[in-house]
């Protein structure tokens, strides 16, 4: 479990109470479902709050390959015959772990089936091949995020209704400059100016545009700007070229980006 514990603070800007609404949660161990677009935060949130509780913390990227196996374990076959590995989920749960599910809705349908029983007040992992019903270590909680913007149909109510949800969002301005800033070290003019461009970004939303650009977004620009690339080109590559290929959204992107710089 020391691997996974997380040495120095990771640093978060918190848009509200966030931090004590986890910090109430974890106390009663109840699992947390985190919602907000991508690139806005909440792993990093989850990697704060795991270094203030002194949790270790096991982050799985759940993507759609991914089953009940992965998260649980597998005998592995070697020189000196089978041997049991636990998955992520299996060494949380037994070493006391915050194990974070990052966009679980990916995931495979199978993977619900061993969530569920650690989420009730039973807190136990069924491990089907090793015929075991693991009770979680009492330091144990269960994590999971997903974006609502790309997954209309969201979870399923089975599931959700286990879970205390907190949403996220893009940082109100004044905290994402602050972050682009921290992140990149840009100044705070230069880091302002991102943000404007990001929030003109988000608007396109209306238009078409699936997602606007991220803070991390925002931060990769700032990082090109600080490495010499001129602002315009830097913003063409940090967000215009990966938000879209449409060439109409590209060109309104475009011009956002040159009527910031
Ligand atoms: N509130 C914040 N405090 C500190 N850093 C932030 C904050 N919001 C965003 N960031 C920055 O943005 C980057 C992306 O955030 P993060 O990885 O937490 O996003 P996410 O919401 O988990 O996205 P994804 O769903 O794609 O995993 C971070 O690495 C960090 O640099």
């Amino acid at each position: 479990m020391d691997a996974w514990r997380i040495a120095a603070e990771p640093y978060y800007a918190p848009s509200g109470d966030e931090c004590a609404a986890f910090e109430a949660a974890y106390a009663e161990r109840l699992p947390m479902l985190l919602k907000g677009p991508t690139g806005c935060g909440k792993t990093r949130f989850v990697e704060h709050m795991a270094w203030r509780l002194g949790k270790p913390l096991v982050t799985v990227a759940c993507n759609e390959d991914l089953g009940a196996a992965d998260l649980v374990g597998r005998w592995l076959i070697d020189g000196g015959g089978t041997r049991w590995q636990d998955g992520p989920l299996t060494a949380a749960a037994r070493g006391g772990a915050i194990c974070y599910l990052d966009e679980l809705i990916e995931a495979r349908p199978d993977t619900t089936v061993v969530i569920h029983p650690l989420t009730d007040t039973r807190r136990v992992l069924p491990i089907a091949p090793l015929n075991e019903l693991l009770r979680a270590h009492p330091d144990f909680a269960l994590v999971v995020s997903y974006n609502p913007d790309l997954h209309a149909q969201g979870l399923k109510p089975a599931t959700l209704q286990r879970f205390c949800a907190l949403r996220f969002d893009h940082p109100p301005t004044e905290t994402e400059v602050a972050v682009v800033a921290h992140e990149s070290g840009a100044s705070p003019e230069l880091a302002s100016s991102l943000v404007a461009l990001g929030v003109r970004t988000r608007r396109l939303r209306q238009h078409g545009l699936e997602e606007g650009a991220s803070t991390r977004m925002l931060v990769r620009a700032a990082s090109l700007i600080r490495r010499g690339i001129a602002p315009r080109a830097a913003c063409r590559m940090a967000l215009v070229t990966p938000l879209t290929d449409d060439p109409e959204l590209q060109q309104a992107l475009s011009a956002a980006v040159d009527a910031t710089f």
